[in-house]
C-alpha cells in the first residue's frame, strides 16, 4: 500500500471532543445545544443512522429528541411537528431523516424547517447561502469531506478536484466547497462518457455515486487524494464505498476507508452545525 489512510473515525472523535467542550461552555451559560431528529417509516438502515446521531449527541453533551412516526404519518402531521420544533427554544437543529415515505413531499418538508435550524443544510435558502458564501449551514457530508482533505495538509489552491456525482446533498455542494477553497473543479456524472479521462488528471477525487468499485486504480493519478462517499453493500453484505479500495490504495497518496471515513464525519459535522446554531442563537438575543 502506498496511500496513507485518512482516518475519519479518529478525526470525527477529535471534532466531537471539541464540540463537547464548547457545548459545556454554552450549557453553563444556560443554553444547552439541542437537536431534533425526526424519522418517518420503518426503513431499518435509517433507524440505525438516527440512533447513531442521537447517541453522538448524548456523548457530546447535547440535548436531543428523537421523534419516530409510523409510515402512515401524513405530510400535514409532519409539517405541524416541524412548526412546533421551529418554535421550540430548546431545539437549535432539526433533521428530518431521508428518504421519507412516498406520500410525503421531501421538498415541502425541508422548506418548512426554519433556515436558522437547518443543520442538514438541505433547504434552498441554505443552498443559496453556500453558493453566495453567506454563513448558512453547510451540508454535513461535503463539509466533512472538506475536513478530511484538510486533515492531510493538502492545499487545494490551484489543484484539480474531480467530483463524481451531482446530487443536491453531496455532489453539488461538494463542488461549491472545493471551488471556495480555490480548486479547479470538474463535476462528472452519469452522462459523462469517460469519467477516467477526468479523474486521471485529478489531484483530488471525491466519489459520490452509490455504485461499488466505480473508481478503479487505472482511473487515479499517482499520489491523488481519494475521498469515498459511497455507501454500498458487497455480495457478502459488507459495507463498502464507491472506490475499489484494494486497487486504488496502491496508487493514491491518501484514501478514506469505508466504513470509518466519510460516514462518521457526517455525524460529527451535524453536531458542529447544531452547536454553531446554538452559539448563534445566544448572539442574536
Ligand atoms: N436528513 C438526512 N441527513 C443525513 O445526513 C442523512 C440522511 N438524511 N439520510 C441518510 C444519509 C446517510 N447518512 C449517514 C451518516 C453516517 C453514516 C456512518 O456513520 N457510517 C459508518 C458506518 C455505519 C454502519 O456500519 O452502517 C461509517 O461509514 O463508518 C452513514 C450514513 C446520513 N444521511
Amino acid at each position: 500500500m502506498t496511500a496513507q489512510l485518512i482516518d475519519g473515525l479518529a478525526l470525527s472523535k477529535s471534532i466531537r471532543a471539541e464540540v463537547a467542550t464548547r457545548a459545556a461552555a454554552l450549557t453553563a451559560k444556560g443554553c444547552k445545544p439541542g437537536l431534533a431528529v425526526v424519522i418517518v417509516g420503518d426503513d431499518p438502515a435509517s433507524h440505525v443512522y438516527v440512533r447513531n446521531k442521537v447517541k453522538a449527541c448524548a456523548d457530546a453533551g447535547l440535548h436531543s429528541v428523537l421523534e419516530k412516526y409510523e409510515a402512515t404519518f401524513t405530510e400535514a402531521e409532519l409539517l405541524a411537528r416541524i412548526d412546533a420544533l421551529n418554535n421550540d427554544p430548546t431545539i437549535h437543529g432539526i433533521l428530518v431523516q431521508m428518504p421519507l415515505p412516498k406520500h410525503i413531499d421531501p421538498h415541502k418538508v425541508i422548506e418548512a424547517i426554519t433556515t436558522s435550524k437547518d443543520v442538514d443544510g438541505y433547504s434552498t435558502l441554505s443552498a443559496g447561502e453556500l453558493m453566495t458564501q453567506l454563513p448558512g449551514f453547510r451540508p454535513c457530508t461535503p463539509y466533512g469531506c472538506m475536513k478530511l482533505i484538510e486533515s492531510t495538509g493538502f492545499d487545494l489552491r490551484g489543484k484539480h478536484a474531480v467530483v463524481i456525482g451531482r446530487s443536491n446533498t453531496v455532489g453539488k455542494p461538494m463542488a461549491l466547497l472545493l471551488l471556495q477553497a480555490n480548486a479547479t473543479v470538474t463535476v462528472c456524472h452519469s452522462a459523462t462518457p469517460d469519467i477516467g479521462q477526468h479523474t486521471r488528471q485529478a489531484d483530488v477525487v471525491v466519489a459520490a455515486v452509490g455504485r461499488r468499485n466505480m473508481l478503479t486504480a487505472d482511473m487515479v493519478k499517482p499520489g491523488a487524494v481519494v475521498i469515498d462517499v459511497g455507501i454500498n453493500r458487497n455480495d457478502d453484505g459488507k459495507l463498502c464505498g464507491d472506490v475499489d479500495f484494494d486497487g486504488v490504495k496502491e496508487v493514491a497518496g491518501w484514501i478514506t476507508p469505508v466504513p470509518g471515513g466519510v460516514g462518521p464525519m457526517t455525524i460529527a459535522m451535524l453536531l458542529v452545525n447544531t452547536l454553531e446554531s446554538a452559539e448563534r442563537s445566544l448572539k442574536s438575543v
